[in-house]
């Protein structure tokens, strides 16, 4: 599915005035400050069901207002082959997300009925953003990956999401009982069992995409010919090593635990280990190597969705600061074929002979941005 209306109220500087996007290519650019990420931000919100940004809401809000909404409608995209989107008014769902901040409270809709779940949200619209921030993947620590991961998981596994929160919450459980000053130890065992049996369902439906994901991303370096990929391996830890049994190993390492006063071992505690020839390739690969693979992993990515026939929408935002002619070329091609949506954000007037050989580009729309409000060119 692709988002084809948009519009929000309230949403940092944007304009309230309906907007149609392209269920291919939407180029959006316009000066600083005239408000391209934000659309990206507000966009990310039906998706995520938080801003890729900020971890605040209140900063998104538009200054004076205490209640920001988005809403977007999702037609049928370029996900079923041979049958595109008419991009008329065949809606196909409704989303909207709003969040009124005096009461702190999020309200989510999906086709007119309050859903109490993000995920009944998220799922229709699976987002994955390339911006500045995503080059953490590789150079930041094992939660940045876990959570690249984790977006795949949620999409491919229908179970995930709650199976995840229930986690989270017996995971806290035992951590509070970790931390009463005499253990419980009856009360650990029932925790240890509980949070063992949800680590395995998590541990197997990561590692079922895990394994799908790496063999997308095997498939694209070599189409794409990375010969510095040579001698590249990606694994999963689980976090904890495997060979053993979860409930056993909680239970050798109880005082270990109980000092520290938190879950050591765990789906928690899990990474998508790079490795080049034995070593992190965030201490081996130049910048812009590792710029690149993550590139590559984002795109890895959004194969595995499209093998199962689902959509992704991409948000790049000013990719043109961070990447070269012709990775950002490789990048819009590899998505082109993909069939996914994709906005992109520049401050010049986009070149479009420089993303796409003369002839081949995708539909697109173009859109000059602003103080806040899209016009289409
Ligand atoms: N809460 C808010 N309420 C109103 N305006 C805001 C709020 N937060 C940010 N702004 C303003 O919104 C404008 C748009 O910011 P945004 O980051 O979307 O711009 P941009 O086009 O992506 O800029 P750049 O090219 O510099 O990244 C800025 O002028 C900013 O000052």
């Amino acid at each position: 599915m692709a988002l084809v209306r948009f519009q929000t109220e309230n949403f940092r500087n944007l304009s309230s005035a309906p907007v149609s996007f392209s269920p291919s290519f939407n180029l959006l650019y316009g000066e600083n400050g005239s408000g391209k990420t934000s659309v990206l931000e507000a966009i990310g919100y039906l998706g995520l069901g938080r801003s890729f940004r900020v971890s605040r809401h209140q900063a998104v809000a538009r200054h004076g207002e205490q209640r920001f909404t988005v809403f977007g409608g999702l037609d049928q995209g370029l996900e079923t082959f041979g049958s595109d989107s008419s991009g008329g008014d065949d809606l196909v769902h409704r989303l909207g997300i709003g969040r009124d901040l005096s009461q702190k409270e999020t309200t989510l809709r999906v086709d007119g009925v309050s859903v109490r779940s993000l995920s009944s949200l998220a799922r229709h619209l699976p987002v994955s953003v390339i911006d500045p921030g995503v080059f953490d993947v590789v150079a930041g620590g094992p939660g940045k990956r876990r959570q690249f991961l984790d977006w795949a998981v949620f999409h491919v596994e229908p179970s995930f999401g709650s199976v995840w929160q229930q986690c989270q919450r017996v995971t806290s459980q035992r951590n509070q009982t970790l931390r009463n000053g005499r253990l419980d130890e009856a009360m650990m065992r029932v925790w240890d069992r509980q949070y063992a049996a949800l680590s395995a369902q998590i541990s197997e439906a990561r590692s079922a995409t895990f394994h799908q994901f790496k063999t997308a991303f095997e498939t694209l370096v070599q189409e794409v010919d990375v010969p510095w990929t040579d001698g590249l391996k990606l694994e999963l830890f689980q976090g904890w090593d495997i060979s053993q049994s979860l409930e056993s190993l909680l239970l050798n390492h109880r005082e270990q635990e109980r000092k520290v006063g938190h879950t050591l071992y765990g789906p928690n505690r899990a990474d998508v280990r790079l490795k080049f020839q034995g070593r992190p390739v965030s201490e081996t690969f130049s910048r812009g190597q590792q710029k690149t693979l993550v590139i590559l992993m984002k795109i890895a990515q959004g194969m595995v969705l499209s093998a199962l026939g689902k959509q992704v929408t991409f948000l790049l935002d000013d990719i043109n600061a961070e990447l070269d002619e012709g990775h950002r070329a490789m990048l819009a091609q590899r998505l082109q074929s993909l069939r996914c949506q994709v906005f992109m954000t520049s401050i010049e007037h986009p070149v479009v002979d420089q993303l796409w050989p003369r002839g081949t580009a995708p539909d697109y729309r173009l859109f000059h941005v602003e103080h806040g409000k899209l016009t289409e060119e």
